[in-house]
């Protein structure tokens, strides 16, 4: 029988301690969206990203000022919905909807489950649909919200403009991207003393030596983290009009991108 938290509104969600890469492991495969991840992603996410339940609660304090009514709120690359969740805690805007979307099936599969558990216990929530597909093959629907929490750095760094520009074109008037990524630092001393910190948060968070650096062979070929710099480059190409960081810990930032 899974162990159960929950989240801040009582959603129950998986509390399997994240042990994946305890083991030494003849060779460390690269870094999937898979069921075992998906069984400790709550704890893995949360024990690997500083500020990560700040940014979540917080995205849906966010998301409320600039939701419109009668749109459509994204959350893409939702994992289990923790975003999906807070947009439904928080935005009371007339008319919005929730559409998240996974291209893991078993992220997907138990996202469902998650918020199938938050409708039975709240009423009054946004309705919501979760779809498992490609966010680079989405149609996007006239949207007031996009989050792209910890998603983007997942992409093919040649398909990010693209992704970003689309985006930009479905955001209505008022509307904002909401983006946070772990960051890299083109000065090499802030970036050597920012990874030894991020090392020092998962070491404090009970990680040994062992499993973080095995994780980070895990994510290297699969996460490639830009600077501040290339994210606002990058926003402004893709006809964004003001780029307001909102939140940074450590190495891992939010990020507000106006159309
Ligand atoms: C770090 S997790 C996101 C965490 C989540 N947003 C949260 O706040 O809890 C990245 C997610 O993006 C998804 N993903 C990666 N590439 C994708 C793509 N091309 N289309 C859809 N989802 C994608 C992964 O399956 C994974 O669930
Ligand atoms: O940078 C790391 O070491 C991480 O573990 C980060 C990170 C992320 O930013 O998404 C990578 C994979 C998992 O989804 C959880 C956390």
């Amino acid at each position: 029988m899974p162990a159960f938290s929950t989240y801040a509104a009582g959603t129950a969600v998986s509390k399997e301690p994240d042990r994946l890469f305890a083991q030494p492991l003849a060779q460390v495969p690269d870094f999937a969206f898979n069921e075992d991840v998906v069984r400790v992603f709550p704890d893995m996410i949360k024990r690997s990203v500083p500020g990560y339940p700040t940014i979540v609660e917080n995205l849906g304090v966010l998301a409320a000022q600039f939701a419109q009514p009668n749109s459509v709120l994204y959350d893409l690359g939702s994992s289990l919905g923790a975003v999906t969740q807070a947009l439904r805690r928080h935005v009371r805007t007339d008319g919005c909807r929730v559409i998240a979307v996974d291209n893991s099936a078993a992220m997907v599969e138990r996202c469902r489950e998650y918020l199938n558990g938050q409708d039975s216990m709240f009423q009054e929530l946004l309705p919501v649909e979760v779809i498992e597909g490609d966010i680079l093959a989405l149609e996007f629907q006239p949207a007031s919200v996009v989050a792209l929490n910890f998603t983007l750095q997942f992409i093919a760094p040649d398909q990010r403009t693209a992704l970003l520009s689309r985006i930009r074109q479905s955001l209505l008037p008022g509307g904002a991207l909401i983006l946070s990524e772990k960051l890299r630092f083109n000065d090499l001393e802030e970036h050597a003393l920012l990874t030894d910190l991020h090392v020092a948060f998962k070491r404090a968070n009970g990680y040994s030596e062992l499993e973080i650096a095995q994780k980070r062979s895990a994510i290297e070929n699969v996460m490639k983290p830009d600077s501040l710099e290339e994210h606002r480059e990058r926003l402004l190409a893709a006809g964004f009009s003001k780029v307001v960081p909102w939140f940074q810990c450590l190495n891992f930032a939010s990020l507000i991108a106006l159309p």
